[in-house]
């Protein structure tokens, strides 16, 4: 048995983390974002979502991901948090999206003079199936504005980021991952894996 990252002195892991998401532009960011800093493998997967506080929905997304890949994960939840509303959509941003595009959510601030809202990423990340997932969350404050901008990910188009006059769709990739909410709660668990120093055993020997 061959081991991996051989600093050494903390926990051994059975396998490579597995980034499970059904979301390839979250992998992608998530890919450009962590280059070499933490080895991980993908696993396309939409994994059924509880209904509820975000950091507890990634965290039992994390508990159904560990079982089906049965060693350690890494998974995400994204909400778009509109003050208004109370945080809502919130968690359930992908179905108010997916029913009412960009114009219909924009219309739902229609009676608020407050168009502010935050971007929020909780990642969670599980040793294994059978121990309790750890919480990394990123949050990134902006306001909701008419969509502007390529409209292949999600609700880019809508969230203008505080400090910038673009849409997270008009600017530059690195720009984005820079300060997005991803990016931030990535920071956290980067942080993480350098303090707990894994160490990944593999079978090929
Ligand atoms: O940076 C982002 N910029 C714009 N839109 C985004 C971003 N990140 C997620 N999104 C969209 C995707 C989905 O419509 C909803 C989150 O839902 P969420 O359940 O976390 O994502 P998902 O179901 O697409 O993938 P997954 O399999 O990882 O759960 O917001
Ligand atoms: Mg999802």
């Amino acid at each position: 048995m061959a081991l991996l990252g051989a600093r050494g002195s903390g926990l051994v892991l059975p396998k490579p983390v597995t980034f499970v998401t059904g979301n390839a532009k979250k992998l992608e960011e998530v890919r450009a974002i962590l280059g070499s800093s933490l080895p991980f493998q993908s696993l396309r997967l939409d994994l059924p979502e509880l209904q509820g506080e975000p950091e507890e929905i990634s965290k039992e997304k994390a508990k159904l991901a560990a079982l089906q890949v049965n060693g350690p994960v890494l998974v995400e939840d994204t909400c778009l948090c509109f003050n208004a509303l109370k945080g809502l959509p919130g968690p359930y941003i992908k179905w108010f999206l997916q029913k009412l595009g960009h114009e219909g959510l924009y219309n739902l601030l229609m009676a608020y003079e407050d168009k502010s809202a935050y971007a929020l990423c909780s990642f969670s990340f599980a040793t294994g199936p059978s121990v309790e997932p750890i919480t990394f969350l990123g949050k990134t404050p902006g306001k909701i504005v008419p969509a502007r901008g390529p409209t292949d990910f999600g609700w880019d188009a809508m969230f203008q980021p505080d400090g910038y006059d673009q849409t997270y769709a008009e600017m530059p990739k690195e720009e984005k991952n820079k300060i997005s909410h991803r990016s931030r709660a990535l920071a956290l668990v980067k942080s993480h894996f350098a303090e707990a120093e894994y160490t990944f055993q593999t079978n090929s020997l």
